[in-house]
């Protein structure tokens, strides 16, 4: 697998200068800007808006429309009550301590994490290594990224700031050329591979065993303390309703569930999907779009039986399907080697859990691929145990390897019926399936048969608690009761908040039989297969894997060229009249209308700058085709039509173009195809032709 940070031409990735035209081209930018800006909040420009609306397209058709999903759409706010019940408000924390000179607050596994590795550089730097630039690194990585992009700081906190001057001077100390022993490197190296597995007495632990400082003051921050990543608002004018910003879209799909089973017609299994805004207020944001305190989240929810393995019946369209999987034994023994096989066989292995989860891996891999995200950075990293979120059981992060190391992407967990279960035992509310059974099921068990006249007046205000002490024993239990109460008339049933937790019952207060029932309904909770995608975090990976730079004619500057596949980018088309001259402005009308009437976005660049500046303008941004008009179309209505990545053309009737473009963008074609079936034209000189 590719480990460098590369272009897809496989150059050495100029991140400064992807930033700079990012930036230039208007894809995203820091929000409030003129004010100072605020860490983790970005806006969108044309370019990125579209990139973002396009790549929601092309999701909500592989996974809503290909598996009948049941989409919803529900609402930011959340009450308190509906995030407790979760967990959320006890467990969604990350970890934060403090420098205790400046007082900058750090994510504590990032700061032990950032150490580390800086020491592990200068070692390699001491041995006289190549140091590769974090490859390796987490989503908030090497700062400097962001630092360039965005030159953000709300003027108020030291930890937000992105241009943090300490942050400079914390770089270049990180650097010293310090030689470690071997011992020292492999153990580093370990807990780096289970970084995320620590919890927060684990990491202090850490801090004070390596003695790790920050090289901004050289101090060692205090103990790591719990920060919960919720943004909290107070709902309606009294204040009397707290509420939260979603973290997550899932709670409003899990809080529909009856509802979506009912529209549903009461079949399963089947999922409901939701694209919207996420809140998390994350500790210290400094990756760019990586990690960010507001971002659009496409969320799916899988809903399925938990008896039978959680098999799906599509698992054998993508059974062959090869990953590149990370399991939680190689992490935990201190390694990143990932093992190359089929989803088939990481099943049938007890890799992955089960059908349903591996399913969802293989769909994700293919979007991920459809898209454009580049094959050989991507791998399937299972969740180690103490690093799984409070509600799942299993979990697999597809990550994508960017110049900041390798970030979680997307995350496929199993939540079991955790959320399900929790919501329906606070609120009462049936958050079950009711199966009508093919066969009626007999049933022979013991069953508690209550005298209530006796039993209530007989244990007064314990009676409630006793009876529903009984009512929750086992099987097990209750044939001990049965033998009991046979033999000696009473027995002792486990009531913990009652007297001294033993309550004697009598056999004129209850009877426990031994009966046979006929089951005709099932009644399950069903468990949930989540596949969670940061739209944000894909977005900038793409625009990574897709980027490379080509030399122009002259020799000069190289230009950045983003090679979106046509269903993604941006915009199409790039119309290109030869000049400003008026006959070519009715065809440059008309063919913008064709071009709509098809469903195909375009632009005019009818400025004066040559057509080869042109292109290479357009081809930073991503833009696929450009058709140019010159005076043979005035006579003839023939035009040209340009390929970005290899700049060759086409030429002929307008109509026979846009046909061609219509099947470039829908995948129909090939331009490999086009090329067979219209006339290669050469008589345009390109600016740019060779690849550096
Ligand atoms: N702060 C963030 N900024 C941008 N995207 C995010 C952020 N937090 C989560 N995501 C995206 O949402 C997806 C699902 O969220 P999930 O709760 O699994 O993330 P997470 O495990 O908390 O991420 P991380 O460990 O990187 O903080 C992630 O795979 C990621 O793509």
């Amino acid at each position: 697998m590719t480990t460098t940070a590369t272009t897809l031409k496989g150059q050495p990735l100029d991140k400064a200068a992807l930033e700079s035209l990012l930036r230039r081209r208007l894809f995203y930018t820091p929000s409030f800007e003129i004010y100072g800006g605020v860490s983790g909040l970005y806006d969108y420009g044309p370019p990125g808006c579209a990139l973002q609306a396009n790549i929601i397209d092309l999701w909500r058709k592989h996974f809503i429309l290909e598996e009948d999903m049941l989409e919803v759409d529900c609402t930011v706010l959340t009450p308190h009550e509906v995030l407790k019940t979760s967990g959320h408000v006890e467990k969604f924390a990350d970890w934060m301590c403090k420098d205790p000179k400046n007082g900058e607050i750090l994510r504590a596994d990032h700061f032990v994490e950032d150490v580390l590795e800086s020491r592990l550089k200068g070692d390699k730097e001491a041995r006289g290594q190549k140091v590769e630039e974090k490859v390796e690194e987490k989503a908030d990585g090497p700062k400097k990224s962001e630092a360039a992009l965005a030159q953000v700081g709300d003027g108020q906190k030291t930890e937000e700031k992105a241009e943090d001057p300490k942050r400079k001077k914390k770089k270049a100390k990180g650097q010293e050329a310090i030689k470690l022993d071997d011992a020292v490197v492999q153990e580093y190296e370990e807990v780096l591979a289970k970084i995320d597995n620590y919890n927060g007495d684990q990491l202090g632990e850490l801090i004070k065993k390596y003695d790790l400082r920050n090289p901004a003051t050289g101090e060692q921050p205090s103990p790591p303390v719990a920060f919960n990543l919720m943004f909290q608002t107070a709902i309606g004018p009294s204040s009397n309703t707290p509420g939260y910003l979603r973290p997550e879209t899932a709670q409003g799909q899990f809080l529909n569930f009856a509802k979506l089973l009912e529209f549903n017609t009461g079949q399963m299994p089947f999922a409901s999907a939701s694209i919207g805004k996420s809140y998390r207020n994350e500790i210290s944001p400094r990756a760019g779009l990586l990690r960010v305190r507001e971002f659009l989240m496409a969320e799916i929810e899988h809903f399925v039986d938990p008896e039978g393995h959680k098999k799906h019946h599509r698992f054998h369209e993508v059974e062959d399907i090869e990953l590149e999987f990370l399991d939680r034994h190689v992490q935990l023994s201190g390694k990143t080697t990932t093992t190359k096989q089929t989803v088939g066989k990481a099943v049938k292995d007890g890799l992955v859990d089960n059908e349903t989860l591996g399913y969802f891996l293989a769909r994700i891999h293919l979007f991920l691929k459809k898209i454009g995200i580049d094959q050989s950075k991507i791998r399937f990293r299972q969740h180690m145990a103490n690093e799984m979120a409070h509600y799942a059981c299993d979990c697999w992060d597809a990550e994508l390897l960017t110049s900041t190391g390798w970030v979680e992407c997307v995350g496929c967990a199993d939540r079991s019926a955790y959320d399900l279960s929790v919501h329906a035992k606070k609120t009462g509310a049936p958050l079950i399936v009711r199966q009508r059974l093919d066969e009626p099921k007999i049933i022979e068990e013991w069953a508690v048969e209550i005298e209530k006249k006796k039993f209530g007046p007989f244990y007064k205000k314990d009676g409630k608690t006793i009876e529903a002490a009984i009512l929750a024993t086992t099987q097990e239990e209750r044939g001990k009761l049965a033998k009991d109460l046979e033999e000696n008339g009473k027995a002792i049933v486990k009531v913990p908040s009652v007297g001294d937790g033993n309550v004697e019952v009598s056999k004129d207060l209850l009877a426990i039989k031994w009966q046979k029932r006929v089951e005709n309904i099932r009644e399950y909770t069903p468990n949930v297969i989540e596949p969670s995608f940061g739209i944000g975090r894909i977005l900038y990976s793409l625009m990574e894997h897709n980027y490379w730079t080509r030399a122009s004619e002259g020799g000069d500057e190289a230009r950045g060229v983003l090679s979106f596949p046509p269903a993604v980018a941006p915009t199409k088309v790039l119309i290109v009249p030869l000049s400003s001259h008026k006959d070519f402005a009715p065809t440059v009308r008309k063919l913008s209308q064709k071009l709509r009437s098809a469903g195909l976005s375009s632009r005019v660049d009818d400025s004066s700058a040559s057509i080869g500046k042109r292109y290479s303008r357009n081809d930073e941004l991503g833009t696929p085709f450009g058709v140019t008009v010159d005076f043979q179309t005035v006579k003839d209505d023939t035009i040209t039509l340009r390929e970005r990545d290899s700049t060759r053309q086409v030429r002929a009737e307008e109509d026979k173009i846009i046909e061609a473009i219509r099947a470039l963008v829908d995948g129909t074609k090939t331009w490999q195809d086009i090329e067979s079936e219209l006339p290669l034209f050469e008589g345009q000189q390109e600016v740019e032709v060779t690849v550096r």
